[in-house]
């Protein structure tokens, strides 16, 4: 279905996509299929919600309409969709209450499945539960150690727990603020007690500078190539001692697709891994829209880590997001609409 009044010429399209968002959806003159209200910090409307990607929903029928965070969310909508990524115990607690009273809306995605991915520990805990061995290559954790307090006593845990040098050094909360992305490498375990817990400590694994960061929409699966650390060797690791910070190696500017890389580093890791891995983590966490970085041990390439892992990530970027995130949200409306004379139970499992 489409908006009414729409035409194909290209201006008015982008007129088009320039209607009030803070309107009450049901007071628009429009012919719509779904509505889908979003909560977004103005950085990731910015990235996300593009006007290609309005145009093309608007052409399918669907509404995006802006979630107005000063006013009840009771007195908004009525919305198909809620998308979300907004952290904070308040907004965790508005959004469960309005699901509670609303379930026939499909929230993307629910905010205890958001929570358990803004602790670099429970992030993980899934992926080392998979047991993934025999899906053409091994799926694993690197090994990590949690320090939440005293930095002094940090070296002999290290010892301890037989991690080996270098480590890379993450601050141990996910949330959006540039400091939960100071990352340190560390090249001895003395060294370490500079470092201000709470955080989680890595073994940091040799994989040719290259990460494939997976990209989840429901059902879609999409990875592309970005740099990253380069490989650290024996005698390099030495002659080094202390930590260092490090930048956002991997970011958007980062892509590696066009670069001329050694065959063995561009391959991309197999699709019935990727497809296996996505389809469980969607289960285990819970989630529909995040991505995972994952990369491949140098010497042992049949041999992928899972090192880190974000909810609703930077697919502005991503070639084609808009099809996928459309076709996305046809589908997310409609299995709720049909779980939902099923039963809330069933909702979720009709998902996965
Ligand atoms: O933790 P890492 O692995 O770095 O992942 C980040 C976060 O998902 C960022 O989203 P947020 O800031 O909401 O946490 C996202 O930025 P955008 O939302 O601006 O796209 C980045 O996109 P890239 O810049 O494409 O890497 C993505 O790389
Ligand atoms: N265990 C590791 N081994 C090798 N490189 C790593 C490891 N952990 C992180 N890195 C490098 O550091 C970058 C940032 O780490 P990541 O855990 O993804 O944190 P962020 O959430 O800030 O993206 C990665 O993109 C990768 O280049
Ligand atoms: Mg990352
Ligand atoms: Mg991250």
């Amino acid at each position: 279905m489409r908006l009414s009044g729409e035409t194909s010429s290209e201006d008015e399209e982008e007129k088009e996509t320039q209607v009030n968002p803070h309107i009450c959806p049901s007071s628009l003159n429009v012919d719509h299929e779904m509505v889908v209200g979003y909560a977004l910090t103005s950085k990731k409307k910015k990235s996300f919600l593009q006007p290609k990607l309005e145009g093309l929903a608007r052409n399918k029928g669907i509404l995006f309409v802006a979630i107005d965070l000063s006013r009840p969310l009771a007195d908004q909508g009525p919305f198909n969709v809620v998308l979300h990524k907004i952290t904070g115990k308040e907004w965790f607690k508005i959004i469960e209450d309005y699901q509670r009273k609303h379930p026939e809306v499909a929230v993307v995605d629910p905010p205890d499945a958001i929570e358990h991915l803004l602790d670099r520990q429970s992030m993980l805990q899934d992926v080392a539960d998979l047991n993934m061995h025999d899906c053409y290559g091994t799926v694993a954790v690197p090994k990590q150690l949690v320090i939440r307090e005293d930095s002094q006593s940090i070296p002999c845990e290290v010892a301890e727990a037989g991690l080996s040098l270098p480590l890379v050094a993450k601050p141990l909360v996910v949330d959006g603020s540039p400091k939960s992305h100071e990352l340190f490498l560390a090249y001895d375990q003395y060294s370490l007690v500079e470092l201000e817990p709470p955080m989680v400590l890595q073994e940091f694994v040799n994989h040719g500078g290259v990460l494939f960061k997976v990209y989840i929409i429901g059902d879609f699966i999409k990875v592309v190539r970005r740099f990253s650390l380069p490989n650290i060797s024996r005698r390099e690791l030495s002659k080094v001692t202390g930590v260092f910070p490090f930048p956002r190696v991997s970011s958007a500017a980062s892509s590696a697709e066009d670069a001329d890389l050694d065959p063995g580093v561009a391959e991309l890791p197999p699709t019935p891994l990727l497809e296996r891995l996505a389809k469980e983590l969607r289960h285990r966490l819970g989630l529909q829209l995040f991505n995972i970085d994952l990369i491949r041990e140098q010497v042992n390439r049949d041999k992928y880590y899972v090192i880190d892992i974000n909810y609703f990530p930077g697919y502005g970027k991503l070639p084609d997001y808009e099809h996928m995130f459309t076709n996305f949200l046809l589908s997310a409306s409609k299995s709720k609409g049909r779980a939902g004379t099923m039963g809330s139970k069933f909702q979720l499992y009709m998902q996965y």
